[in-house]
């Protein structure tokens, strides 16, 4: 692979600096390091800008220095101390993570965007974006989470390509981001399959022609996908070979697994979040592991079902039960998961889990309530609610409508007197 001749190097950037984006920098920054023929030694991370003050418990304050107990910007205090006392506290970040408050300057030049938002930020930080990339960037999506509209569900991944006009792959995986953090061992998946075209592009002056420009693959219910073009890379750069996107990701600690599934990478991040929100009701009744389980096993049917139901021209089974995206990540969700212990303390307080969200999480969201909503909205339109008993029951215990106490009548299946099951 002729990388090593390739005069350009690739400059990413992670846009977000949450608990997983902040996680990811790390991970990253370890391998440009690891491979400057492929990578700029600076990776920048768009840091949502808020005032930070380093908590009293932080082996970073100094009751002593002129800031403590003052606010401080938070991109400000990741460049200076390298650690995100807010989203990531006590993991110490490698210097070439320069955090950046200003969306627009963190993606200059950049051929390689890492999406780690929250899911219902991406669309809105997108159409900041629009205009200021490189035009043959490509994306990978960390995000876990749906968009539905009147046009249907997407993808993060769809939704990232589309408004910006470039290809995006997905990484997910049984990836609770403090153990990876601290370099505890886990795997991952990455859907990466561009057309094939990074290998044979003009330079960068020179304007694609037709056969240098393909169509971003689409799933099936959103035709407006099938008109995003994309930008072939130019030859200067390294190609972003299966090879070389492995290199960025993988760790001694961080085992990637590569396949092309990008709308099973993508359903498995996004819906396991709703079941580890059942998983937790039920564990709040202190019901134990059996009832954990069963609701698992519910989830996950309901989980490739709806794969097979609306993205079937792109979906595989296999990426589900054999791949870290799928069960895997049910499971690691299920037994520590944010959506599970908030479900969890909501169930045993009696509380709302949106105020636990807000007591607990310290501005970390959880993605299970709103993917609730969303798949609900989405079933409703297509009156198919009752195929997807456990997603239902979730939302309607949010909205207060059932108690967690019922959900094994809801996910029973139900007989209509032929014998047949509905
Ligand atoms: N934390 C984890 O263990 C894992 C998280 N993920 C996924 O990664 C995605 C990002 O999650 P985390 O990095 O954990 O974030 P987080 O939940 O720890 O933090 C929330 C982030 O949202 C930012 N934010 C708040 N308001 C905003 C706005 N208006 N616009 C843009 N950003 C805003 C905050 O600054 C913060 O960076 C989610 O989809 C999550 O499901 C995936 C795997 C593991
Ligand atoms: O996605 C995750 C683990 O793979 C993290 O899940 P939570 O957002 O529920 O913590």
């Amino acid at each position: 692979m002729a990388t090593l001749g390739a005069p350009k190097k690739h400059k990413v950037t992670i846009v977000g600096s949450g608990n997983w984006g902040t996680t990811m920098s790390k991970l990253v920054a370890e391998n440009v390091k690891e491979n400057p023929n492929l990578f700029d030694q600076t990776v920048r991370m768009w840091v949502y800008e808020e005032d930070v003050t380093i908590p009293k418990e932080s082996r970073h304050y100094d009751p002593g220095s002129e800031t403590a107990n003052k606010p401080q910007k938070l991109s400000q205090l990741i460049n200076t101390i390298h650690e995100n006392v807010k989203y990531l506290p006590n993991i110490t970040l490698p210097p070439n993570v320069v955090a950046d408050p200003d969306v627009v300057s963190s993606v200059k030049d950049s051929t390689i965007l890492v999406f780690v938002l929250p899911h219902q930020f991406i669309p809105r930080v997108c159409d900041q974006l629009k205009g200021h990339i490189v035009p043959y960037a490509r994306a990978i999506c960390c995000t876990k989470g749906v968009d539905v509209g009147e046009s249907g569900i997407r993808l993060m991944s769809e939704t990232i390509g589309m408004r910006l006009s470039i290809y995006c792959g997905a990484l997910s995986g049984a990836n609770i981001a403090s153990e990876i953090a601290q370099e505890k061992y886990s795997e991952t998946t990455v859907a990466y399959d561009p057309p094939p075209m990074d290998s044979r592009a003009p330079t960068p002056s020179g304007s694609p022609t037709s056969s240098q420009v393909d169509l971003i693959s689409p799933s099936k219910p959103i035709p407006s996908a099938r008109s995003a073009r994309l930008k072939a890379l130019p030859s200067e750069y390294p190609p972003l070979s299966h090879e070389n996107v492995r290199k960025l990701f993988h760790r001694p600690y961080f085992h990637v697994r590569i396949v092309d599934d990008v709308a099973g990478v993508s359903l498995g991040g996004a819906l396991k979040n709703i079941i580890a929100l059942a998983a937790g009701f039920v564990d709040g009744l202190g019901w134990g592991d059996n009832a954990k389980a069963a609701v698992m096993r519910v989830g996950i049917l309901e989980m490739v079902a709806f794969g097979k139901a609306f993205f079937e021209d792109s979906v595989k089974t296999s990426t589900f039960t054999e791949e870290s995206c799928g069960v895997a990540d049910v499971i690691t969700s299920c037994m520590g998961g944010r959506n599970f212990r908030c479900a969890k303390k909501a169930t045993a307080t009696g509380k709302s889990i949106f105020d636990i969200e807000r007591e607990d999480l310290n501005g970390q969201k959880l993605q299970g309530t709103s993917t609730a909503y969303e798949v609900h909205e989405f079933l409703k339109s297509q009156g198919i609610e009752q195929d997807y008993p456990l997603f239902t029951a979730v939302y309607n215990i949010l909205e207060g409508n059932v108690k967690p106490e019922q959900i094994p009548d809801l996910i029973e299946p139900k007989f209509d007197g032929t014998g047949a099951k509905r």
